[in-house]
C-alpha cells in the first residue's frame, strides 16, 4: 500500500488520534490556575523539555535565568512550579509542613538484596520518615561527631603526608595537584573512617578505590534525569527485567549501579567486623546505630543498618567535596580575602592557639573563616536542583496565585542564593563581608533585635545549601567538622594558587552540582 493509500484508508482514524493528540497538549497547557503561571510555552506542554534541560546538566544556571526572566513564579514542567520568593520558603519547607517530597525521590531509593527500600534521604511521607530518622538522629549530632574528631585528624594527617612527600620530591618546590579529587578523596576517606572506623585508603591509594565514586556519580546523572519523569524509572532501572536488558549496555549500566552501591556498603560492614583492637578506640556512626535502643527494644533490623550506613556512603563524601571545592576556588579567584583569611589563621597560630590539626572548637573562633564557609555554600550550593515537594489537598496561596493540590513545588538553592532582594545587587559575587557585616550588626543590636537581626533571619532563610526545615540535612555537621578543620589547617602550612586563573571550573549538575578542572600549584609557606 501507498502512503497516500494508507492515509485514504485510515483517515478517520489518523484524525481521531490528531484530536486526541491536540486535546492533550492543550489539556495539559490549560490546565487550571497553573495556565496562569509564566513560563517557557514548551515546558506547560510537556516535562520533555525540562528532563533534556537537565540531562545537558547545567540546570542550575538554566532555573536562575528562567526566575530573572518570569519572576518569582515559574512553570518549569506542566504539573511543576519552580519558586524564588523568600517568603514561601518556610511555607514549604517549614518543620510542621504538610508538604512531603515528591515522586523525584523515589529514584534515590535504595536497592537492597530485599528490593528497593526507602531511605531517610528518599522516604516521602512524614510519619515513615520519623520513623526512620528517630534512631539514626543521635550519631549526627555534633556532640556525637566531635566524639570522632580524632578520625577526621588522622585523615588529614593522611592528607599532609601525602602533600610533603610530592613537595620533598619536587625539584622546584611546588607540585601540581587536582585539588578537587583530592578533596573528594579526604572526604571519602572521613566519611568511611567515622561510619566504619576504617579508611578505605584513596588518599593513600590516590585513587577512586573500588570505582565508588565513579558508581555513585552514574547514579546520580540517572535519578536526577530520570527523576525529572519518575515514572519513567519503573520502566527502566525500577524494573528487575529491563534492568538486566539495560545492563548489557555498559555505558547504561554505569548508571545502574543503586545496588552496586548497597553492596560496597554491606562489604565495609562485612570488613567491619574484622575490625582490629587499636580501631576500636571510637564509639563510630554505625556502633551508635546498631546501639540504638527504645525502652530495651531495638529499632533497626540488618536492613535498616545497611540502609543508614549506605546513605553515610551515598551522601557523605560528593557535598563535602563540592563545599571544599567552592571554598578554595572562591578564595584563589579572590586573593584579598584569602589573604585576610591567612592572616587570621596566623594570628591564632602565633598566639599559640592553635594544635597540631586545628579543632573544630579554634577554627570556630574565626570569623572570617566562618564568612568565608557560608558565602562560598552561597554562591555554589552542593545541591542544584528543585528540593520538590507535593501541594498538599487544600492548595497554597504564593504572591496571590493559587497552586492546587497535587501539583510539585520547590525552590532550587542556587535561585534563591542569587536573590538580589536579600543579598544586595553583588549577589552573583563572592564576597564574605556580606556576612560578617551583618552578623557584627546583629551582635550590637543583641536581644532587642532590629533590621540586621530581621536581615540575617532573611540571608539564613534564603541560604539553602543544606536545605531547610523537617527534611534539612543530617549531616551538616560532618561536613561543617570537615571543612572547618581542613581549610585553616592547609592554609597554615601551604601556599595553593590556581595553576591557570583566568580559567572558570567546569560544573555538572545532576542533583549534586560537581565541579571539575580544579588544578592547583601548591608549595610549602615560607618561615
Ligand atoms: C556540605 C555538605 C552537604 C550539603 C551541602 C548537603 C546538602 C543537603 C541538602 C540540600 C539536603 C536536603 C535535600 C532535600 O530537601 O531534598 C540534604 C539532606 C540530607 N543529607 Fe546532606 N548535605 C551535605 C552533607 C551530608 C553528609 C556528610 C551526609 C551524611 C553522611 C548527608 C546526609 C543527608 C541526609 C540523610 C539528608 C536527608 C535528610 C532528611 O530528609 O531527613 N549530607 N543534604
Amino acid at each position: 500500500m501507498t502512503f497516500a493509500g494508507f492515509l485514504a484508508e485510515y483517515r478517520s482514524y489518523i484524525r481521531v488520534f490528531l484530536i486526541l493528540i491536540a486535546w492533550y497538549f492543550i489539556h495539559t497547557r490549560q490546565r487550571r490556575y497553573l495556565s496562569k503561571i509564566p513560563g517557557p510555552l514548551l515546558a506547560s506542554f510537556s516535562p520533555i523539555p525540562r528532563l533534556l534541560s537537565v540531562a545537558r546538566g547545567s540546570r542550575q544556571n538554566t532555573d536562575i535565568a528562567l526566575h530573572r526572566k518570569y519572576g518569582h513564579l515559574v512553570r518549569v514542567a506542566p504539573n511543576v512550579v519552580s519558586v524564588s520568593v523568600s517568603s514561601a520558603i518556610p511555607v514549604i519547607y517549614g518543620a510542621s509542613t504538610k508538604f512531603e517530597k515528591s515522586d523525584f525521590y523515589v529514584l534515590f531509593d535504595p536497592k537492597t538484596p530485599h528490593g528497593f527500600r526507602p531511605s531517610v534521604f528518599s522516604v516521602r511521607t512524614e510519619k515513615a520518615h520519623r520513623e526512620i530518622k528517630r534512631p539514626i538522629a543521635g550519631a549526627y549530632s555534633m556532640t556525637s561527631l566531635l566524639e570522632l574528631e580524632g578520625l577526621t585528624d588522622e585523615c588529614i594527617s593522611v592528607f599532609q603526608r601525602k602533600v610533603d612527600q610530592k613537595l620533598d620530591a619536587s625539584k622546584t618546590g611546588a607540585v601540581e595537584m587536582d585539588l578537587g579529587e583530592w578533596l573528594h578523596w579526604y572526604a571519602f576517606d572521613v566519611i568511611m573512617s567515622i561510619t566504619f572506623s576504617k579508611r578505605l585508603g584513596f588518599m593513600e591509594q590516590e585513587k577512586d578505590v573500588g570505582g565508588i565514586i565513579a558508581a555513585i556519580e552514574g547514579r546520580l546523572r540517572y535519578a536526577a534525569t530520570v527523576g525529572q519523569m519518575p515514572w519513567l524509572h519503573g520502566l527502566l532501572f525500577g524494573s528487575e527485567t529491563m534492568s538486566s536488558v539495560l545492563n548489557m549496555v555498559p555505558a547504561v549500566a554505569m548508571m545502574n549501579t543503586s545496588a552496586r552501591i548497597v553492596e560496597f556498603t554491606a562489604q565495609q560492614m562485612k570488613r567491619y567486623g574484622g575490625k582490629e583492637e587499636e580501631e576500636m578506640k571510637y564509639v563510630d556512626m554505625l556502633d551508635r546505630f546498631k546501639k540504638t535502643k527504645d525502652n530495651g527494644e531495638v529499632l533497626m533490623t540488618d536492613t535498616d543498618l545497611l540502609l543508614a550506613a549506605s546513605g553515610n556512603v551515598f551522601a557523605g563524601s560528593d557535598t563535602t567535596a563540592i563545599s571544599l571545592r567552592a571554598m578554595f576556588y572562591f578564595l584563589m579567584k579572590n586573593p584579598e580575602c584569602l589573604k585576610r583569611l591567612v592572616i587570621e589563621v596566623d594570628e591564632m597560630d602565633r598566639k599559640g592557639k592553635l594544635s597540631k590539626f586545628v579543632s573544630f572548637a579554634q577554627s570556630n573562633q574565626m570569623p572570617y573563616l566562618q564568612a568565608c564557609l557560608k558565602e562560598a555554600m552561597r554562591m555554589h550550593p552542593a545541591v542544584g536542583l528543585l528540593l520538590e515537594r507535593v501541594v498538599p489537598e487544600e492548595g497554597v496561596t504564593i504572591e496571590g496565585q493559587f497552586i492546587p493540590g497535587g501539583t510539585v513545588i520547590g525552590v532550587n538553592p542556587w535561585v534563591v542564593a542569587r536573590d538580589q532582594a536579600v543579598y544586595g545587587k553583588d549577589a552573583d559575587i563572592f564576597r564574605p563581608e556580606r556576612w560578617l557585616d551583618v552578623w557584627k550588626q546583629a551582635e550590637v543590636e543583641g536581644d532587642k533585635g532590629g533590621e540586621a537581626r530581621e536581615k540575617v533571619k532573611l540571608m539564613e532563610r534564603n541560604f539553602l545549601a543544606f536545605g531547610t526545615g523537617s527534611r534539612t540535612c543530617m549531616g551538616k555537621n560532618i561536613s561543617l567538622l570537615e571543612m572547618n578543620k581542613l581549610v585553616p589547617q592547609m592554609l597554615r602550612r601551604y601556599t595553593i594558587e590556581l595553576i591557570d586563573p583566568e580559567k572558570e571550573l567546569i560544573v555538572e549538575d545532576y542533583w549534586f552540582a560537581k565541579q571539575l578542572g580544579l588544578h592547583c600549584k601548591v608549595s610549602r609557606r615560607e618561615g
